[in-house]
């Protein structure tokens, strides 16, 4: 079984992710897609960022209804911040006849030099990387093991959606439906 990562913060999630999570498991040799929702990204800062289970459960509403695509709150019982490499070291300790291929949207490309033991994760994984607008690819390129997929590129980010919901305008298509009520009922980022 080939199983693609998407690792992210999801603040929230959004449907560029959701579009890149099921081209990945659709149209690359990746069996499936797992959404990991990560707790604390060791480069962001964490005043935007919503509790842990919110983000899990809206991950949870925006893929119930799609077979190719899973999710995962490993991280949740993980030492913070959340590296990477420990997540991928554990599931592939956990899952050994599984190969875990690392999904990024291209704007990760630039800092992941600068991730904990990257070396080792392009030792042991192969990189699926998604184009992303405004992203410039940098000389990691030229590594072997990272692969440009070709995709619909789409300008939508959580801090855009964070934004709407600020400044009271409509995230309608942004999100799913049942994530936006979420947000609603529970008066979220504003
Ligand atoms: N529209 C998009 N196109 C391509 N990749 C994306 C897109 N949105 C998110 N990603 C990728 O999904 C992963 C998780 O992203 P993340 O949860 O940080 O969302 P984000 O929209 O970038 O958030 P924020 O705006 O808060 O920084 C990262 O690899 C990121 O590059
Ligand atoms: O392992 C690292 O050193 C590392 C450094 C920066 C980011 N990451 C992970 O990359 C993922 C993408 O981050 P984000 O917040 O942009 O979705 C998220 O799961 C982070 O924990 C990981």
């Amino acid at each position: 079984m080939k199983v693609g990562l998407l690792f992210g913060s999801f603040n929230p999630i959004h449907i560029g992710h959701l579009i890149l999570a099921n081209f990945m498991a659709t149209n690359t040799d990746l069996d499936t897609v797992w959404l990991v929702v990560s707790p604390q990204n060791p480069f962001k800062p964490s005043k935007t960022l919503l509790h842990e289970f919110d983000r899990l459960h809206m991950v949870s509403l925006a893929i119930a209804d799609n077979p190719n695509l899973g999710v995962s709150n490993i991280e949740f019982s993980m030492p913070r911040p959340s590296y990477t490499i420990d997540t991928l070291t554990y599931l592939q300790e956990k899952y050994p006849s599984y190969e875990f291929v690392l999904i990024m949207g291209e704007d990760n490309l630039p800092l992941f030099p600068k991730w904990k033991n990257y070396e080792s994760i392009l030792a042991y994984h192969k990189v699926y990387v998604y184009p992303r607008s405004g992203s410039v690819t940098t000389e990691v390129t030229e590594i072997p093991n990272i692969t440009f997929v070709k995709a619909p590129v789409l300008d939508i980010s959580a801090t855009f959606i964070r934004k709407c919901i600020q400044e009271e305008k409509s995230i309608k298509y942004l999100v799913p439906d049942e994530v936006a009520e979420y947000i609603a009922v529970h008066k979220l980022y504003q």
